[in-house]
């Protein structure tokens, strides 16, 4: 059991597009990678890809020696609760509290009837708020999570997330919504996560700052393909205007972005 995630050659065309191609990335158990590029360079498709929201058109993925694209039925059912997925937009259910919303996480191990019925058990509630706490959330656990600010719903769908106890947490543009404060917020639970689970996490971002602030490993793409793969201090101002041109240094320098995540630490004021 390595826990190594590995595309090899990956491609997915949509018609005339080629959004992913040919892409190779090895990533090892407990890596904090940040994926960024302009819209449109494949970033999403390539974490779609990963947890087979999208099948691939070529290529291979493989986690722990497993053939990814292969699986079907139960293996793949088995696979998504594996790689957790969180989405710019949350995806909770606004009318119903918090702590239910972050007890839908365990639905995958549920057979039928119990999911309809939504009944959990005593030990899934205790981590549901054990979640919870992680993210610093227990006050808000009985309060209907539509009311909650964008971070703090957004940190509810992380916790969610934990209840399937992932060993890959993918994440779509997870602050592309938020303001600085609650940015910074959700970006830290996530690197706080991955530093004590020693969860690997691949993240999309369109701020070049937040990927130097939080990530190990950064990987650029350009037109599907992957252009940089390296350390945020490899990656210099040269090599993002060599990948990015002077117009795209501009779109991803934070001034001119609302987003950007400033690590601090657990210094939170609550946004
Ligand atoms: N389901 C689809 N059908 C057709 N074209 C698609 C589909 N999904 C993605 N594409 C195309 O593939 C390319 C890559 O899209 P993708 O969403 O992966 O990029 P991205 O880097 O995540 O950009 P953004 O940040 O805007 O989401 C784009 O040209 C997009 O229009």
């Amino acid at each position: 059991m390595t826990g190594n995630l590995i595309l090899a050659d990956v491609t997915r065309q949509f018609g005339e597009t080629t959004a992913v191609d040919r892409v190779n990335l090895s990533i090892a158990p407990g890596q904090f990678v940040g994926v960024i590029g302009r819209s449109g360079a494949g970033k999403s498709t390539m974490l779609r890809l990963i947890n087979r929201l999208v099948d691939p058109t070529a290529g291979s993925i493989s986690f722990d020696g497993v053939e990814v694209t292969a699986l079907r039925g139960k293996a793949l059912r088995a696979w998504r609760r594996d790689c957790a997925m969180i989405f710019q937009q949350f995806n909770l259910v606004d009318r119903l509290d918090v702590l239910t919303n972050v007890l839908i996480g365990r639905l995958a191990e549920h057979g039928f009837l119990s999911s309809m019925a939504m009944r959990f058990t005593d030990a899934e509630r205790t981590m549901a708020i054990q979640a919870l706490d992680r993210l610093d959330l227990v006050p808000q656990a009985l309060q209907r999570a539509g009311t909650l600010s964008g971070g703090q719903q957004q940190r509810v769908a992380i916790a969610k997330a934990l209840l399937q106890k992932p060993r890959i947490m993918l994440a779509d543009e997870p602050i592309a919504s938020l303001d600085p404060a609650n940015a910074t917020r959700v970006m830290d639970g996530l690197k706080q996560i991955n530093t004590e689970d020693k969860l690997t996490v691949l993240v999309n971002l369109h701020t070049l700052d937040t990927a130097r602030a939080y990530c190990d490993r950064i990987v650029a793409m350009r037109a599907g393909r992957v252009m940089f793969d390296g350390t945020a201090s490899q990656l210099t101002d040269e090599v993002v205007r060599d990948i990015y041109g002077l117009e795209g240094l501009a779109e991803f320098n934070e001034a001119v972005t609302s987003t950007a995540a400033r690590r601090t630490g657990r210094v939170w004021e609550d946004a």
